[in-house]
């Protein structure tokens, strides 16, 4: 039997890089775990959040207050494990309560070795991060906790997301193919930079047998298994970083195979266009986030989770090296950029998760779009 950290009193601190500290109880494993301290606005689905390789290297704070209360089942994972690196509660479930659940989140945290804190007051943590960024952080639990100069200096050792190459230490290994469900009437190639199993499972659904490929795949590679399209995947780190992917893409957009790029593959496709990227302040993650879909005027509320965006320009069609380009999606809120489509070439990109696991539905429009691009190949 596994202990739970939920009734003990092991102390935890919460270190920011800035120096400002918060303390509360240990909640999962205990011990010291370091990553980027990001928000998420998400009242449900934190089993999705929790097992999203794209939060590799990252400690998630929840701003909903009362976490856990549907327990852990084996339905809802994205992935195999959890992978953000720590978690941060106000006031986990004391008893959860839902027909599916297996465990508590407590328990499931501790059994992975993922470190959290609780008890903390999480709503000022997030105002400070919206105040001023996102930072490393560190927690630290345990009965005998080191002094707060020795934790600070442990963070401000620890490594920052711009500039991390994070995909390969969280994509597959080895290829693998997931079936279409009923006939099947497409190929697709999925670059894996972090895939969330929902994508897949979405493209499954519409006759798709989904070929994922590991993030280094070549174009060789990619163009082995005969495809009618090419998927680019969500995932963690630095976009700048992916040159290799970037290259893969200018490939497939060379040759003119349909392309559709999810959250990280968004900014694949804007670095292979010649556009920038740069890192927001503090993100988009949660699950009410408004888009606008401009080649439609329709307004989506959509599940984020990103870091970082494409810098390309609002009003005017870009000319590129494959033809005219243009901002498909934007967010309401702030006005980043949230999709990309070219108008010469099959191919384009949101920055945000149709496949919507956890999140609303409103964004699957796209997976269609992306099949009416193969049909329109074949025609
Ligand atoms: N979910 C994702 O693919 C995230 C992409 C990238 N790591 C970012 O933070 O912006």
């Amino acid at each position: 039997m596994t202990t739970s950290t939920r009734g003990t009193r092991v102390p935890a601190v919460l270190v920011l890089e800035d120096g400002r500290t918060f303390r509360g109880r240990a909640y999962g494993a205990v011990g010291a775990t370091f990553g980027e301290a990001v928000f998420s606005t998400g009242m449900t689905g934190y089993q999705e959040t929790l097992t999203d390789p794209s939060y590799h290297r990252q400690v998630v704070v929840m701003t909903a207050p009362h976490v856990g209360n549907t327990g852990v089942n084996d339905e809802d994972p994205e992935s195999s494990r959890i992978w953000v690196s720590g978690y941060v509660v106000r006031d986990p479930a004391r008893v959860p309560s839902n027909w599916r659940a297996r465990r508590s989140l407590d328990e499931e945290l501790r059994e992975q070795g993922v470190v959290g804190i609780s008890g903390i007051d999480t709503r000022a943590l997030t105002r400070h991060l919206r105040e001023r960024g996102a930072m490393r952080v560190g927690i630290f639990s345990g009965n005998a906790l080191p002094d707060e100069g020795t934790m600070l200096a442990e963070v401000r050792q620890s490594p920052e997301m711009t500039g991390a190459d994070l995909s390969a230490e969280v994509a597959t290994k080895e290829t693998y193919v997931v079936p279409a469900i009923g006939e099947k009437k497409f190929t697709v190639a999925a670059v894996d930079l972090g895939i969330k199993g929902m994508t897949p499972h979405r493209m499954a659904e519409r006759g798709i047998e989904v070929h994922v490929l590991p993030a280094t795949a070549s174009a060789e590679d990619v163009y082995a298994v005969g495809p009618d399209g090419v998927f680019f995947s969500n995932g963690p780190g630095d976009p700048a970083t992916a040159d290799g992917p970037v290259a893969v893409m200018q490939a497939v957009l060379e040759r003119g195979t349909p392309l559709f790029g999810i959250c990280f593959g968004n900014q694949i496709l804007g670095r292979a266009l010649g556009f920038g990227t740069y890192k927001l302040k503090y993100g988009h993650r949660g699950i009410n986030q408004p888009v606008q879909d401009r080649t439609t005027g329709k307004v989506e509320v959509t599940a984020h989770n990103h870091g970082f965006a494409v810098d390309a320009p609002l009003d005017t069609v870009s000319e590129t090296p494959y033809g005219r380009a243009e901002v498909s999606h934007v967010c309401l809120n702030d006005n980043v950029v949230e999709g990309l489509r070219l108008l010469d070439r099959p191919a384009f990109s949101v920055q945000y998760h149709p496949e919507a696991a956890a999140g609303p539905h409103d964004a699957a429009y796209l997976f269609d779009r992306f099949v009416s691009l193969m049909e329109g190949q074949r025609a």
